[in-house]
């Protein structure tokens, strides 16, 4: 019998089908050096659409972009989520976010983009917002060394609240535009030498431009949503020995639908 659920869904922007598995943008700074997807979540999904069968649940990821104010957060997740570039600065006053749907491997996924305040004063707002994020991203504005530094602090404090190993972490270098060829080679050296400490993927954008924009949205969903196919994977088979409901509830992230797009 089909799943109900399958009929409800709205189809995906074609813009946003994911085929094959997304480059890295430097493989010495990089999660997965893989051109595929992973065998077992590839069959998975082969084998659900065969039967047309829905998942349990509808795939959802929460990505949480942080680092220091004026880095280009806010600029980054509007050129990829409305094509559109400010070129004045308002801050974000706590958190705010957005929703994109994507297909990948012909299942349904959506990613909640979450943008939080860079700014110390909202600091406390925007932290209870990194609970149960499944990808980090933290950011750093190209043309300020400084803001490299600082993510550090940003990614200790993101991954504080969150469980161990439960979130994959990227490191992102925005404003490229404004930069020479020599200075982005001498940046990406010292940005690839943090990404490895922090275990995290590094790549350069420009919200400007859009370069590289779309292409690290992908990777990320395609990362994301490789995990949460794994993770259901991993409950049902630990689930059907009769341990599911602890280690599905501490794998699990249910994002809360009860939070405002924009709070402060
Ligand atoms: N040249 C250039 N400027 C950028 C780019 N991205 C952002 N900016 C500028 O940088 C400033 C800050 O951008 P925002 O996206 O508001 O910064 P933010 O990190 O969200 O700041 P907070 O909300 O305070 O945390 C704005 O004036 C943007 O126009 C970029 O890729 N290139």
């Amino acid at each position: 019998m089909l799943d109900r659920r399958m009929h409800f869904c709205p189809p995906v922007s074609r813009d946003r089908v994911i085929s094959d598995f997304p480059k890295c943008y430097n493989p010495k700074a990089c999660l997965q050096e893989k051109d595929d997807w992973n065998s077992q979540a590839k069959m998975a999904c082969k084998e659900r659409a065969e039967r047309q069968q829905a998942w349990d649940r509808l795939k959802m990821s929460k990505a949480v972009v942080v680092g220091d104010l004026n880095v280009g957060k806010t600029c980054l997740i509007n050129r990829f989520c409305k094509d559109v570039f400010d070129r004045d600065y308002k801050a974000t006053i706590g958190v705010d976010f957005e929703i994109e749907r994507f297909e990948l491997s012909g299942i349904p996924f959506s990613l909640q983009i979450w943008d939080t305040a860079g700014q110390e004063k909202f600091k406390c707002i925007a932290s209870a917002y990194y609970r149960g994020a499944h990808v980090i991203i933290t950011v750093f504005d190209m043309s300020d060394i400084r803001t490299l530094e600082h993510t550090r602090q940003w990614l200790v404090e993101a991954l504080r609240e969150n469980e161990p190993n439960a979130c994959s972490v990227f490191l992102l270098g925005t404003k490229s535009d404004l930069m020479s060829p020599e200075m982005r080679a001498s940046l990406e050296r010292d940005a690839v030498k943090l990404a490895s400490e922090l275990q995290a993927e590094f790549w350069m954008v420009s919200s400007k431009t859009g370069e590289n924009v779309n292409e690290f949205f992908f990777r990320v969903a395609a990362i994301a949503f490789e995990d949460a196919i794994l993770r259901d994977l991993e409950g049902t088979a630990t689930q059907s020995i009769g341990q599911g409901d602890i280690i599905r509830a501490s794998l699990e992230t249910t994002p809360n639908k009860e939070v405002k797009k924009t709070c402060c």
